[in-house]
C-alpha cells in the first residue's frame, strides 16, 4: 500500500539518534526512486527539522543507455530542489565477476559523493524482495542455516567510513511501484534484471514474486545476540601476538559444536588469512574434525595454520603465495589482505615476506610463543624495504593491520563482534550507526525499531 512507504520513510527518520544530512543512492530504479520521493516527502513536511537530502547515482558505464539515465535522475532532482551527484566507474572493468566489482566500485563511489556532499550516511533503497532473494541465495550456498540466514542486515558500515542504511527492507516492491504510480513519477527497469547470466535474477524468478519468507532460523537479532556472545568469548579465550599469531585456550579450542564459538575462531582465522569471509561449509567441517580430534598437529586452512600444540592452539599465516608489493612514496597499499602498508619515505618500498629469521621471530618468542610457532609464523610477517637496492637504511612506514572481515563491509548486527576482533589485533572500534542500534549494548537491547524489526521479521 503506498501510504506505507511514506509511514517507513517518517520511521526511518525517527530513528536517528540526531538530524542529519542523508545521500539517497538512487539508480533511478523504481525502489531507489520510491526511497527518493519518500524521504523528500517525509523531510519536506517538517516530520524532523534539521534533516537534510542529497542524492548520487553512480554510472556503471557497462550499458549504453546508463549516462542518458543516470542524467535523468539527475533532472529529477534538480526540479526536487536535491543536490545531485553522477559519479562515473572509470578504467578497465573485470572480465569475470563483473557484479561483485561493480558493487564493491559502488559503495566506494557513494561514500566519495556523500563526503563531497557533506552527507553523514546513505540510504539505499533495499527492499523485502531483495531481502527474500539474499536469503534464498545463501541458503542455495549453504549458508541459509546458519548466521547468513539473517539475511542483509538493515545497517551496515561501508570502509570505516561511512553508515549504508536500508529503510525499505521491510516494503514489497509492489507497494513501492503502488507509491510512485500514485504520483505519477516514471521509472527504469535495468534490462540486467531480467539477465539470467546473474544469480540474483536466476532466484529471483524462482521465487516468482512469493512475498512469503522462507523459514530461516536466524533472524537479524538473532544474530546480533550471537555476535555479543561470540565477542565475549574472543575476550576470554583469544590472544593475540604481535598482530600475527593468535593463541587459543586448548580447552575451549575444540568447542566446534558451538556456534558463536565456531564464529568466533573463524573471523580470526579469517583475519589471520587476509580473507573478507568465512570458510565454506566442507573446510569448516574439516578444521572442526582436526579440532574435535583433541591430538597435537598441524593443519591448513584458508591460509592459515592451525597448530595444536600440548598447552595451546595457535593459528597464524601459511607462509605460502605470499607475493611481494610496491608502495610509491607517500601511497598506502594492502599486502596480503592483512596489513595496510603506508610508505612514508621519498622512495619506493617493497613489501615481502623475510626469507630468513628476522626481529619478528626473535619478538614472538620473547612474548613466549613456543620457537616453532614463532619461526613459521614469523616467515609470513610482512618485512619492508627499499624497492631500489642501492638505498640503504632504515625505512619509515607506517603498518597497520587490516580487519579484512569487517574493513569494507560491517553488517550492523555484527558490530559487537566485529569490535572484539579489532582490539585483539590492535585497531580501533568500529564507528556507531547514525540511528539506534539494533542490538545497543547501551540502549533498548534487542527490540530495534520498527524499520529494522520489519526487516527481521520475515527471516
Ligand atoms: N547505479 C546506482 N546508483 C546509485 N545507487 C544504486 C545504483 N545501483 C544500486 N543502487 C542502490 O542500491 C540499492 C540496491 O540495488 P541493487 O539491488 O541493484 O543492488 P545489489 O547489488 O543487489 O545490492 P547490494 O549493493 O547490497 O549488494 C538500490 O535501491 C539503490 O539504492
Amino acid at each position: 500500500m503506498p501510504e506505507t512507504v511514506i509511514a517507513a520513510a517518517r520511521q526511518f527518520l525517527r530513528s536517528f539518534a540526531k538530524p542529519c544530512r542523508i545521500l539517497a543512492a538512487v539508480s533511478g530504479g523504481s525502489d531507489s526512486k520510491g526511497l527518493l520521493v519518500a524521504l523528500h516527502s517525509a523531510i519536506g513536511n517538517g516530520d524532523r527539522e534539521g534533516f537534510s537530502l542529497a542524492a548520487c547515482t553512480i554510472d556503471h558505464g557497462l550499458r549504453p543507455e546508463s549516462a542518458e539515465e543516470a542524467a535523468a535522475v539527475a533532472a529529477f532532482c534538480a526540479e526536487l530542489g536535491i543536490p545531485h551527484l553522477v559519479r562515473r566507474w572509470q578504467g578497465d572493468k573485470p572480465q569475470t565477476g563483473i557484479q561483485a566489482a561493480a558493487r564493491q566500485k559502488r559503495y566506494e563511489l557513494l561514500a566519495d559523493a556523500a563526503a563531497a556532499l557533506d552527507a553523514d550516511c546513505i540510504a539505499t533503497g533495499h527492499t523485502r524482495d531483495d531481502q527474500l532473494e539474499t536469503i534464498a541465495m545463501r541458503r542455495a550456498r549453504g549458508e541459509g542455516y546458519g548466521p547468513g540466514g539473517a539475511g542483509m542486515a538493515s545497517t551496515m558500515l561501508y570502509g570505516r567510513r561511512i553508515w549504508v542504511l536500508r529503510p525499505f527492507l521491510g516494503l514489497s516492491r509492489a507497494d513501492i511501484r503502488g507509491f510512485l504510480t500514485a504520483r505519477g513519477v516514471e521509472w527504469f527497469d535495468d534490462p540486467s534484471n531480467a539477465n539470467p547470466r546473474f544469480e540474483r535474477v536466476r532466484v529471483r524468478s524462482e521465487l516468482k514474486g512469493s512475498q512469503e519468507a522462507p523459514i530461516a532460523p536466524w533472524s537479524a537479532a538473532q544474530r546480533a545476540a550471537s555476535s555479543a556472545r561470540a565477542a565475549a568469548l574472543i575476550e576470554s579465550h583469544v590472544r593475540v601476538h604481535e598482530t600475527i599469531v593468535a593463541e587459543v585456550e586448548l580447552a575451549q579450542a575444540g568447542n566446534m559444536n558451538d556456534a558463536d564459538w565456531r564464529r568466533a575462531l573463524l573471523s580470526v582465522a579469517a583475519v589471520l588469512g587476509g580473507r573478507n569471509h568465512l570458510p565454506g561449509h566442507a573446510t569448516i567441517e574439516r578444521i572442526s574434525g582436526f579440532l574435535q580430534k583433541g591430538m597435537p598437529g598441524r593443519m591448513t586452512a584458508g591460509g592459515v595454520v592451525y597448530d595444536r600444540r600440548p598447552n595451546g592452539l595457535y593459528l597464524y599465516r601459511e607462509a605460502r603465495s605470499l607475493s611481494a608489493c610496491v608502495i610509491d612514496p607517500g601511497a598506502t597499499s594492502v599486502w596480503d589482505g592483512r596489513f595496510n602498508v603506508t610508505n612514508g619515505e621519498r622512495h619506493p618500498v617493497v613489501v615481502t615476506a623475510p626469507q630468513q629469521d628476522s626481529q619478528w621471530n626473535q619478538r614472538l618468542i620473547d612474548a613466549g610463543l613456543p620457537p616453532g610457532v614463532a619461526k613459521r609464523a614469523a616467515r609470513a610477517a610482512p618485512q619492508i624495504a627499499p624497492a631500489q637496492a642501492e638505498i640503504a637504511g632504515s625505512i619509515r612506514a607506517k603498518v597497520e593491520c587490516r580487519i579484512a572481515l569487517y574493513d569494507t563491509f560491517l553488517p550492523g548486527f555484527d558490530r559487537t563482534m566485529a569490535d572484539a576482533v579489532a582490539l585483539l589485533f590492535g585497531r580501533e572500534r568500529y564507528p556507531a550507526p547514525p540511528v539506534h542500534d539494533l542490538f545497543d549494548r547501551n540502549g533498548e537491547g534487542p527490540g530495534g525499531l520498527p524499520w529494522q524489526r520489519d526487516a527481521r521479521t520475515l527471516c
